[in-house]
């Protein structure tokens, strides 16, 4: 059947099976090949996904608002909610929609405000000083007698941010920078691996203790092509797939069962000492419950939706903060002159505060800040997502674009059902907005007074894509930048960063972009130096 996107242009189809999901999802760096059809076709193509269904990719500012912002006619796309419901379940606020999740948003924004925000610096201080502590005692054990070793921080970093989100969010300890094993650590690190890796034929189970050794995480072939056949899965379906007997399955199974069992426990004890009168926790999950205590019966949250909350915040939060930094450190490591300069900032703010960077302080430093912006620009952990149509709509253009038969159209009729690719990466890198250098990593464009946030822009922070926008706006983005410029800003004090010249590193997708090796494994060695206090 015809469908009115047949006449949007895009690049041709190198294969019936895959469509161009291959190029798009597999390439040897992330955007090897869809940077280039952004450039030959603009903010808005189509292109094909498995069994060649049509896929319309979107990074029109205009059009990507219209979709974001429309949450009822534009939802979550089959396959994130199957996954979804699988990982977690229906309660997750991913998988709600509607009045419910309005609800339960409201609940969770205002854990998420300024000023619980405010008292985080402090626990991700802490957790940068042991990240420090750890990178001086390979550096002590490295066999030259230099102040510098040859160090792959993935794994380190990865543990940081799980002790981020432990500690900042949901007031769990995993201490997982000191290889400590804890019941909600293992069985979350063993699901993220069978979700990244190969979903469905996984054949081992990585358990959180040996998390150093590297492993490969890219999407194979296999996996995109089951995700172009989940939408024709019926829920009996999917629930039967779900009952299989594979080792990832299983981890899946397990990781339910532990992680609700963990999150009830926590919430439990919230509410304990709340009854004590205690009163003075700093964890977001603190302010959550209290909270919901005090809202109105018709806008609280039931005991089984708060509990799915937690592991939603920990599979949303370690991963893209943990490879945002990674990805930061190669910048640095990239360029000692910008390294330098921030570092100068940083040690001038650290000296007026008598080492005290406080989170209005960190939030004043220029560079530091016109870095972090950048980084989030070309290294959006999430680099797209999707959407499908649930009514049929049109679909605005800020640019016209034109169609297969040469008419020039401002806007896109779509029918329910469309598959749409919401292309974050692609809109952080449109010339039309961030001019004809977009595709440079380049700060000091955030320093210029004549820099415009776009006025199609949308999203919480920068008129960046990075954490989406609308109702379902990302609810981390101050967690994730305040963990940045904390966790950051120890290191840089701390360490001089280089990216060996050879550096095999590229970025790949594996549900976030991270830092790869040649062999797609997971890591980033760089030389990492301490510097005289
Ligand atoms: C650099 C770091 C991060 C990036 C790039 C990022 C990006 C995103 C994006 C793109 C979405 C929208 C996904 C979609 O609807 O298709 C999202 C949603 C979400 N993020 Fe983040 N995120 C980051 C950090 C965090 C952190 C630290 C937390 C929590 C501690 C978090 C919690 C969430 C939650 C709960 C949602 C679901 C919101 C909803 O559907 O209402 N994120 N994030």
């Amino acid at each position: 059947k015809s469908s009115p996107v047949d006449l949007i242009p895009g690049p041709p189809s190198p294969s019936w099976f895959y469509g161009h999901m291959i190029q798009l999802l597999l390439p040897k760096y992330y955007g090897e090949y869809e940077y280039k059809w952004q450039e030959r076709y603009g903010g808005v193509y189509l292109l094909k996904g498995p069994f060649s269904q049509n896929r319309l990719m979107i990074s029109d500012p205009a059009a990507l608002k219209f979709v974001l912002n429309d949450t009822a006619t534009f939802e979550r796309s089959t396959q994130q909610q199957a996954i979804v419901e699988m990982l977690i379940g229906r309660n997750a606020v991913f998988y709600v929609q509607g009045d419910d999740h309005r609800r339960i948003r409201n609940i969770m924004n205002n854990a998420f405000s300024p000023s619980s925000i405010r008292e985080l610096p402090p626990i991700f201080k802490t957790i940068a000083e042991k990240v420090a502590e750890k990178l001086e005692a390979k550096i002590a054990d490295a066999p030259s007698q230099s102040s510098g070793a040859l160090i792959d921080i993935y794994h380190t970093i990865h543990s940081a941010t799980l002790d981020g989100v432990g500690e900042g969010a949901i007031g769990y300890t995993f201490d997982a920078l000191d290889n400590k094993d804890s019941v909600l650590g293992n069985s979350h690190q063993n699901i993220m691996y069978a979700v990244m890796i190969n979903s469905w034929q996984s054949t081992t189970t990585y358990t959180y203790a040996s998390s150093s050794s590297t492993m490969s995480g890219v999407r194979t072939k296999p996996d995109i092509v089951f995700e172009g056949i989940v939408p024709f899965f019926n829920k009996t379906l999917l629930q039967l797939a779900f009952s299989l007997p594979t080792r990832a399955f299983n981890a899946l199974r397990h990781n339910r069962t532990t992680s609700a069992k963990v999150s009830a426990e926590l919430i439990d004890n919230q509410v304990e000492a709340l009854d004590m009168g205690i009163t003075t926790r700093k964890d977001l999950l603190h302010v959550m419950v209290k909270g919901n205590r005090s809202a109105k019966a018709s806008a609280k949250m039931s005991n089984a939706e708060m509990q799915e909350q937690i592991p939603s915040l920990m599979i949303a939060g370690q991963d893209t903060t943990g490879n945002t930094i990674s990805l930061a450190l190669i910048e640095l490591g990239r360029d000692h002159q910008l390294q330098d300069a921030i570092r100068k900032e940083l040690a001038e703010a650290y000296s007026e505060t008598n080492g005290n960077l406080t989170y209005s302080k960190l939030e004043s430093l220029l560079l530091f800040n016109a870095f972090l912006k950048e980084v989030l620009r070309l290294h959006p952990g999430l680099p797209m997502s999707d959407r499908t149509v649930a009514k049929d709509t049109i679909i605005p253009l800020s640019r016209s674009i034109y169609n297969r038969n040469g008419a020039r159209i401002s806007e896109i009729p779509v029918s329910a059902g469309q598959h749409i690719i919401v292309g974050t990466a692609s809109y952080n890198r449109l010339t039309s907005i961030w001019g004809p250098d977009a595709q440079e990593f380049r700060p000091s464009r955030w320093l210029k007074s004549s820099h415009n946030i776009p006025k199609d822009s949308f999203g919480p922070f920068a008129g960046l894509a990075t954490f989406l926008g609308g109702p379902r706006t990302c609810i981390g983005w101050r967690f994730a930048l305040t963990e940045f410029q904390v966790m950051l800003s120890v290191l840089i004090l701390r360490f001089r960063f280089t990216l060996p010249k050879d550096s095999p590193v590229r970025e790949v997708l594996a549900v976030t972009l991270a830092p790869a090796n040649e062999k797609n494994e997971f890591g980033l060695p760089l030389l990492v130096e301490r510097l005289e206090d």
